[in-house]
Order: C-alpha cells, then structure tokens, then sequence
C-alpha cells in the first residue's frame, strides 16, 4: 500500500505540488492523468524516493520512502522514466541485469533466480531477440521495452511508471500495458502516468487527475473522465463516449471554444448566467453528432431528432445520454412523432438545425420548424450534397435557413450562448417581444 501524505513540492519559487495525499491499495493499477507540466513526474519522483518533498510523507507498506537506503528503496520501488536515454553502452542483456542489483554483492555472480528473472524479463517484453545488441543501436521503443525489462527483473513491489507507451507503435502500446496489468494481477502495485486517456481508461483500476498542483480528482475511468472535469484540468473541449470494442471511455477532444463549459478552478456548474436549459437539434449525420458532443461538452441539456436510429448523430445522442426522438429508417413520419418533436421545440430555448436532410419524409419537419424561435442553423455539407428536394421544400427550407442564426460545427456553443443571451434581454412578459429584433422596431 502506497501512502501519499500532505506532499509539497516547489522549484525554487514556482509551486508544483500542494498538500497532495493519495493512497494506492496493494494490487491496483493506477493512472495519472493530467495536462503538461501538471506534477505527475514529479509525484512519482517523490514517491519512488528520488525527490525530497519541501514538507509531507511518502511511506510504502508504512516504512518512510525518503528514510531509506538507496538499495533499501531499489527492492521496494522500480521506476521507468519518461526518458529512457543511459549514457553508456551497455548490451541490452547487462542493462536488464542491472535490474538484480538491489538484491546481489557486489562481485558475486548471479545467482539462478538473477538469471531466471532476467530471462523471464527478456521473454516477456519482447527484447530477446536484440539482447546482445548495444542499448545505443535500439530504436526508442525499443529501449523503452527493455528499460521495462530491467523493472521485472528488479521484481519490486511496487512499479513506477512514467509514459510507458510514449514512444511504442500501437501494437506495443497495448502489448506494454497488458504485461503491466499481468504485473498487477501478480500483486504487484503500479502507478503510471498516461497522457492516452483512452488507453489509460482501458487499462487503469483508477485514475487520478492532476491539475492545479493537487489531485482534483480520481476514482474508477469512467467517473474521471466527465466532460466537466476535462474542461477544468485540461481546459479543453471534449466528448466522452464508451468503446464499443472494449466497453472503456473514449475521449474525443473537439475544436472549438468551450464557452458554457466548466473551466479550470472553477465548480463544474455552468459559467454563463444566461445558458440555455435545453437545445433542441433536428438534422443528421457527423454534423448533428458534432454538435451534440459539444453541447454535451459544455453541459448544455439537448435532445435530437427525428432521426433514424441507425444515423451516427443517434448512435452518439445514445452514447451521451441525450434524449432522442428515433424513428425507423426511411420510414415516413408518425403524428405520434410530430406531436413529441413540436413539444421538444416549445420545451427548448434554442433550436439547432443541423445539415437538416429534405426528403420527401422530412417536409412535416419542414413545418414544425416554422415556428421554432430562435433558430440556429449549422451546414458543414452543401444543401444539393445532402438534398433531392423539390423545389417547394427547398423554398421552405431557405426561408427558415435566412431568419437562422448561422454557426459553425466549432462555433455552435458560443452562438447559443449569444442568442440566449439576446433573449434574456427581452422583456418575457411582453407578448409583442417575442423576436428580439421585432421588439426594438415596436
Ligand atoms: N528540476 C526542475 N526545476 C524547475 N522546474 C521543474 C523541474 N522539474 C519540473 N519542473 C517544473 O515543474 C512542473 C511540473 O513538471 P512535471 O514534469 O512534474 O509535469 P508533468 O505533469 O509530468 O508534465 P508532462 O505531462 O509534460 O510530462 C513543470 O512546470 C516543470 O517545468
């Protein structure tokens, strides 16, 4: 068990860690996540016992960290750097046995486990096959295998790791972290800093983000890794959706300003007064699905449809958890529907037309938009690219996309911000100011 206690660390006068207490349970696997520059290297320098903290504790199974003797702590703690450069050149065979160190006097051979542990190292990672090459003629994937070798074979308790998978192929990457979670299952406690949310949502017990120079937060993947929190720690614009391989959360970063979202330091309520309570989107597509991950990234309750069931912008409304009115492919348009669209468009503030397809089935939707105020109209396709609509519809069509408000997929959150804070300038008890632009002329 690892024990991180009202841990400080400064550099000169910059303050990098503050009070940061964090247990690891025996046997997990624990990922630290964070922005560039947040502290994770330095918390694990701290905790491996390389660093000297300015005030708090690290203890491992209770003994001190910073107590012991450096062959003390070499038997407790294995680190894998972020660089992984040695300034010598060794054979890889002797840089992975000088993971037995720790446990060997100096001039005696090495014993049968020394060799069984190395050989075991070796095979596991991989690095057999150029174990007699010297470590400078490696790639540096390659060296970061081996250097992962050298911790098997020191076969401590507990495993520091620092980007395990920064410079490995993607074949690699998920082989490195299968073989560290085999090291968990054997027992052993790892904790790595992972930039890869996904990989680090795939493989990691818990996460602890780091941002602010303290942990903000951490627990399972899946409670991490909101929109909200991504939006304070990283200061980014981001949708989360499950992998519908592996089941684990996928972080989709958008382009964009995240204006609405929550933003660092701050609570995860929503930061502007006027946001709207609900957007409704009526389109299709990864145009709709664009601009439902961002409303969903900026906390902004919206719900979508009609559309099929099987169009990406549903199966993204599903993997959000926004509300949203399916229908059947191809399938012409139920009263039923249109009743629950018209509701959707009178419960909302703002309406988002979305690269709207015109079939013939979409003219009821056609209608049921007349009315809808205000209205935002987001085109990342050309009308004839997405429409065989004859000409009445088209009619229809360019009359609502002339009173819309445009935006694009990147800017959809600013301007329903901007037209719900132009709303809320208007008098709501007065009738004859429904339309903001309308009212002034009165
Ligand atoms: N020896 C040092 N002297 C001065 N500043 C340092 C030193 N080591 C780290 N820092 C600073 O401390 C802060 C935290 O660095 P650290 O390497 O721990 O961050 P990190 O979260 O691991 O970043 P990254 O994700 O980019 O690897 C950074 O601003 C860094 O510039």
């Amino acid at each position: 068990m690892i024990d991180v206690l009202d841990l400080s660390v400064a550099f000169g006068d910059v303050s990098v860690l503050e009070d940061v207490s964090l247990s690891v349970e025996a046997g997990t696997f624990v990922g630290l996540v964070g922005p560039n520059g947040a502290g994770k290297t330095t918390l694990l320098r701290a905790i491996s016992g390389a660093l000297e903290p300015d005030t708090g504790l690290v203890a491992i199974d209770g003994t001190d960290v910073h107590a012991l003797s450096s062959r003390e702590s070499s038997r407790l703690v294995s680190v894998v750097p972020q660089d992984t450069s040695l300034s010598f050149s060794f054979a890889v065979r002797d840089v992975v046995e000088m993971g037995r160190t720790p446990y060997r006097s100096r001039f005696s051979p090495p014993t049968v486990e020394d060799r069984e542990r190395v050989a075991d190292a070796l095979e596991r990672t991989g690095v057999e096959r150029f174990a007699d090459r010297s470590i400078e003629d490696v790639s540096g994937g390659e060296r970061q295998r081996v250097i992962l070798a050298r911790t098997i074979a020191q076969d401590t308790p507990v495993v520091l790791l620092d980007e395990p998978t920064a410079s490995l192929d993607i074949n690699h990457q998920v082989e490195t972290l299968e073989l560290v979670s085999e090291l968990v299952a054997d027992g052993k406690t790892v904790i790595a800093a992972i930039h890869d949310l996904d990989l680090a949502a795939r493989y990691c017990d818990e996460l602890v983000m780091v941002a602010d120079r303290r942990v903000l937060e951490r627990g399972p993947p899946e409670s991490v890794l909101t929109s909200a929190r991504l939006a304070r720690a990283f200061d980014a614009t981001a949708a989360v959706t499950t992998n519908p391989v592996t089941g684990s959360p996928v972080v989709t970063a958008l382009s964009g300003n995240a204006r609405g979202g929550s933003k660092p330091g701050g609570d995860d309520a929503n930061v502007n007064e006027n946001a709207p309570a609900r957007v409704h989107v009526v389109g299709s597509g990864s145009t709709a699905a664009g601009v439902l991950a961002r409303l969903e990234a900026a906390d902004i309750d919206a719900s979508i449809g009609p559309v099929a069931e099987t169009d990406v912008a549903a199966e993204t409304a599903r993997q959000l958890g926004i509300d949203r009115l399916s229908v059947e492919p191809f399938a012409s348009l139920e009263a039923e529907t249109m009743a629950a669209l018209q509701r959707e468009i009178s419960r909302s503030d703002v309406t988002v037309i979305a690269d709207l397809r015109i079939g013939a089935g979409n003219q009821l939707v056609l209608e049921a938009l007349a009315d809808a105020e205000p209205l935002l109209v987001v085109e990342s396709t050309p009308f004839d690219d997405r429409n065989a609509a004859g000409e009445g519809a088209r009619d229809r069509y360019e009359r609502l996309r002339s009173r819309g408000v445009r935006a694009d997929p990147e800017t959809v959150v600013e301007r329903v911000l901007d037209v719900c804070d132009e709303y809320s300038d208007v008098d709501s008890t007065a009738p004859d100011q429904h339309r903001p632009i309308e009212s002034d002329d009165d």
